[in-house]
This record gives structure tokens, C-alpha cells and sequence, in this order.
């Protein structure tokens, strides 16, 4: 039997810096087969992964820890098939860059339960990017930042030099009350590189269904963890709603309606992100928005794909599971209102 194929989970909350850091670190790697999940329908990360020579599986629509945690294995498995046949480079690494929404512990358990993956695949490291920028509001408000916190065996701390000195320390300080164990590195002047994908760390948690941290006897308790169980169900109260849309409008006026959809969406808003087509532009306007966050608008040169489609993933916190789908329809009528006067 062949040694293991190691799995290395890169998690962390939306918007947090994922992509960019994996774009960063796939300049210098080759030998890694990417899977991304996208917690929307449309993926759009998948165009954003600098490197085209890594084979890149799409995993949309759901979480891997939850609504969608089959599909996990069958990904591997027909990734290490195509890989015997030769239809894809020899990888010998895979990342799976979670949605950030995912609970780490909920997407590697496949790698723990499904006997026929166990032998072939191992989980080598959680890796947890935590935005300073949203800082210790993010812990307070998104539960599933706390997850990915104490899977964690490092924590990347992005846009850290955007934060001022001290409230970074006391973010610093309050990661290591959650995850004493847990290395940090400064993304902005420690980043540790694409070499952090061959780190392997022990096992520190054991995935039975419900989730239980094993506690070393020789380490004292983590203050503020819990256990709970995960639904089989998606069991966030994060919900996404897609558009496609095959007209432009001008820069200014996706300005405006950007403005227009986060005033109706409010507090509920979590993260916007879509290709969107501009009149006179030949490639897409990259829309990236973390709530709270200024949005960034970057004009790429090419389409990714043929379709040359706007295109537009809305998250939103919610009780009522229709809000994300309603604010889009609602936003659609006003792009059609806008499309009109503006013709
Ligand atoms: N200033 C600064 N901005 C960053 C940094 N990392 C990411 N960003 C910005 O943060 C936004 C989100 O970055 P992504 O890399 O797409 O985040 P993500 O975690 O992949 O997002 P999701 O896939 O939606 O969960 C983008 O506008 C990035 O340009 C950083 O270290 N510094």
C-alpha cells in the first residue's frame, strides 16, 4: 500500500483571507490538488487561485461539515483515481480551503470514518486564517469563528496591518486563552509559506459524532470551549443566495446598487463577493466585501469562463432562511430599474 496522501484543511470565516493567502503560497507549490468549497452556488474563488496547473475540484453550495460531507469522499476518491490514471499531475498534497462557515472537525471526519479513505488519506493540519480587522467582534458574533479557533494547529492572522498595536495584542492574547496550543504567525511580516503545508501535527481532537476536544492531562482545561453536536443538516444560520445576470451597467452605477443592497440587508450582511460585467470594461469587476469592511472593486483583464455573465454570491446571517434569496430578488428589480433608465 502507498503512504498516506496528506490533507491539509485551510479554514477560517468569511472573507478572512483564504484565496489571497493560497494564491500567495500556490506561486511556489505545484505538487497540491485543491478542493474548494463554497458555502454559495456560484463558485467564484476558483478563478481567483493563481496557479491553473493545480487541479482544482469545486465543491459548491454547501458546507463540507455539513449539508454536503459526502461529497468529500467522493472527491477523493476520484481525485486519487485520476491521478493514477495520469489525467492529473502526481499531487502529493491535497488543500481543501473550507467555505467560512465550515466547522474543521466536521469536514475531516470522513477522513476518520470512511475506512477506504482512512488508509489512503490523513488529516495533516487545520490551518485557521483569523481576520484581526474584524478582530474579537468576529468571536462574539460568529460561532463558527470559535470552532476554527480551537481546531486550529496554527492561526494566520491576516490584515493585521491594518490593526493598531494593541488591539491586536489583545486579540492575540484572547486566540491563545481559546488555543493555547495553536502557533500564530502574522500574515503581514511572519508568514511561514507554502512550506507549512508539510507540517505535520498530532491529532489533538477525536471526531465521534459529537465533538469532544481530547484534553491532554497535562494541559489545563481551555477556558470558554465547548461540545455540541453537529446536525446532519446545514447548521449555520448563514444562508446565500446566487444571481446571474447577462447585462452590465456602469462602474458608478454598481457603486450605487452595491450601496442600495447593503442598506437593505443591514446587520444581517456577512460577505459579498461576484464578477460583475461593466460597460466599457473587456474583463469583469472583482467584487470582494466583508461586512464592516471598505469593499474592494478590482478590474480583471479576462473573463474566467466563456460566459461573461455577472455574477453575484450574497451571505447574509439570518433567523428566516428565504432573507438572502428575498434581498436578492428585491435587488434584482432594482438592476432592471436601473438597467432601463440607464439604456
Ligand atoms: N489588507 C488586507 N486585506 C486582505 C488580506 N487578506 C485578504 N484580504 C482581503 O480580504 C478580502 C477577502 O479575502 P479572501 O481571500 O477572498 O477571503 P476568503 O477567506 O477566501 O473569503 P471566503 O471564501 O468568502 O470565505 C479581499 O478583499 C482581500 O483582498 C490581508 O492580509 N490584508
Amino acid at each position: 500500500m502507498e503512504p498516506r496522501i496528506p490533507v491539509v484543511v485551510l479554514t477560517g470565516f468569511l472573507g478572512s483571507g483564504k484565496t489571497t493567502l493560497l494564491n500567495r503560497w500556490l506561486r511556489e507549490r505545484k505538487n497540491v490538488a485543491l478542493i474548494i468549497n463554497e458555502l454559495g452556488d456560484i463558485g467564484i474563488d476558483q478563478y481567483l487561485t493563481g496557479r491553473r496547473d493545480v487541479p482544482v475540484s469545486l465543491l459548491a453550495g454547501g458546507c463540507l461539515c455539513c449539508v454536503i460531507q459526502g461529497s468529500l469522499s467522493t472527491t477523493l476518491r476520484n481525485l486519487l483515481m485520476a491521478r493514477k490514471s495520469g489525467d492529473i499531475p502526481a499531487f502529493e498534497t491535497v488543500v481543501i480551503e473550507t467555505t467560512g462557515a465550515a466547522d474543521p472537525f466536521g469536514v475531516i471526519s470522513p477522513l476518520e470514518q470512511d475506512l477506504w479513505l482512512k488508509k489512503r488519506f490523513f488529516c495533516q493540519s487545520v490551518l485557521t486564517v483569523v481576520d484581526t480587522l474584524a478582530g474579537t467582534d468576529a468571536l462574539d458574533r460568529h460561532p463558527e469563528v470559535l470552532e476554527q479557533i480551537h481546531a486550529a494547529d496554527v492561526l494566520l492572522l491576516s490584515k493585521a496591518e491594518q490593526v493598531d498595536e494593541a488591539s491586536l495584542q489583545g486579540l492575540q492574547s484572547q486566540l491563545r486563552e481559546l488555543n493555547a496550543t495553536a502557533r500564530q504567525y502574522r500574515l503581514d511580516n511572519d508568514d511561514p509559506g507554502s512550506q507549512l503545508l508539510d507540517n505535520v501535527f498530532e491529532r489533538r481532537c477525536r471526531v465521534t459524532g459529537l465533538f469532544s476536544l481530547v484534553v491532554d492531562p497535562a494541559t489545563p482545561a481551555v477556558s470558554g470551549l465547548v461540545s455540541r453536536p453537529v446536525q446532519s443538516q446545514g447548521r449555520h444560520n448563514l444562508f446565500s443566495a446566487s444571481l446571474r445576470w447577462p447585462y452590465g451597467l456602469s462602474w458608478a452605477l454598481w457603486q450605487a446598487a452595491l450601496q442600495q443592497l447593503q442598506e437593505q440587508c443591514g446587520e444581517a450582511l456577512v460577505r459579498v463577493k461576484g464578477l460583475l460585467q461593466v460597460s466599457g470594461l473587456d474583463g469583469p469587476l472583482l467584487v470582494q466585501w466583508v461586512a464592516g469592511q471598505a469593499p474592494e472593486m478590482t478590474p480583471l483583464n479576462d473573463w474566467p469562463d466563456q460566459d461573461g455573465d455577472s455574477r453575484l454570491v450574497l451571505i447574509v446571517r439570518h433567523n428566516q432562511a428565504d432573507f438572502a434569496g428575498e434581498q436578492l430578488a428585491h435587488w434584482q428589480a432594482l438592476l432592471d430599474q436601473l438597467l432601463t433608465t440607464s439604456a
